[in-house]
């Protein structure tokens, strides 16, 4: 078995996938944070807080100081609001009627502790969709994909089809910003595919 050069403080299936796609040798951690932005917070904070303690509780829970550990979050924002993953089918659709035919962001915030290190980035990606129809809604709605997603979209699934454009880190959008997480692992010296140290 390989040893893990990290542990990846992440429930999120794609973050898992996007990992093991770049070749890190990782131990994934299911982490219990609350998710509730502060009073007066922008999104922005918001993100970076929380990958920031999600990372800290995977520490908390492994136990094992030197072991790297990875959090990261992701939010869809529009009109400033952060839309997070929809408790319910009102929820879904209220989302999906303000991102129709709209431009919104999607914000990814990953970071690193190794020691007494710590290494943080922000993705911000425009992400443009299509006019939605009540009936594509009602579409998405039965597929089920929507409920774990920010935004209550995976533009990694079914809803491709509600984006016109895209501008910034599609990986991001997923979960993981690989041009940024690259970076991170090469400064704290985190092996990944091609790294020969
Ligand atoms: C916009 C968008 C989000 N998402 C996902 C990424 C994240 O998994 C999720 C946002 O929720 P997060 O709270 O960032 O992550 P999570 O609860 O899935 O996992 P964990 O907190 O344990 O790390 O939405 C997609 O998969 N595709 C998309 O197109």
């Amino acid at each position: 078995m390989v040893t893990p050069a990290l542990i990846l403080a992440s429930q999120s299936p794609r973050r898992r996938e996007l990992l093991q796609q770049i070749g890190v040798p990782f131990r994934p951690l299911s982490v219990a944070v609350d998710e509730v932005p502060m009073v007066g917070e922008a999104p922005a904070q918001y993100v970076t807080r929380l990958a920031f303690t999600k990372a800290q509780a995977g520490r908390a829970s492994v136990g094992e100081k030197d072991l790297p550990v990875l959090g990261a979050d992701t939010v869809v924002v529009c009109d400033d609001q952060i839309l997070e993953k929809p408790e319910n089918e009102a929820a879904a659709y209220a989302m999906w009627r303000r991102l129709s035919g709209r431009t919104h962001e999607v914000m990814t915030a990953v970071c690193l502790l190794k020691g007494e290190q710590c290494r943080q980035e922000l993705s911000i990606t425009e992400v443009q969709f299509w006019p939605l129809t009540e009936a594509q809604m009602a579409a998405y709605w039965a597929t089920g994909e929507c409920r774990d997603k920010a935004g209550g979209y995976a533009i990694q699934g079914l809803g491709a089809v509600f984006v016109k454009r895209i501008s910034g880190s599609y990986s991001g959008v997923v979960g993981l910003p690989i041009e940024k997480l690259v970076p991170m692992l090469d400064a704290l010296h985190l092996p990944y595919w091609q790294t020969t140290d």
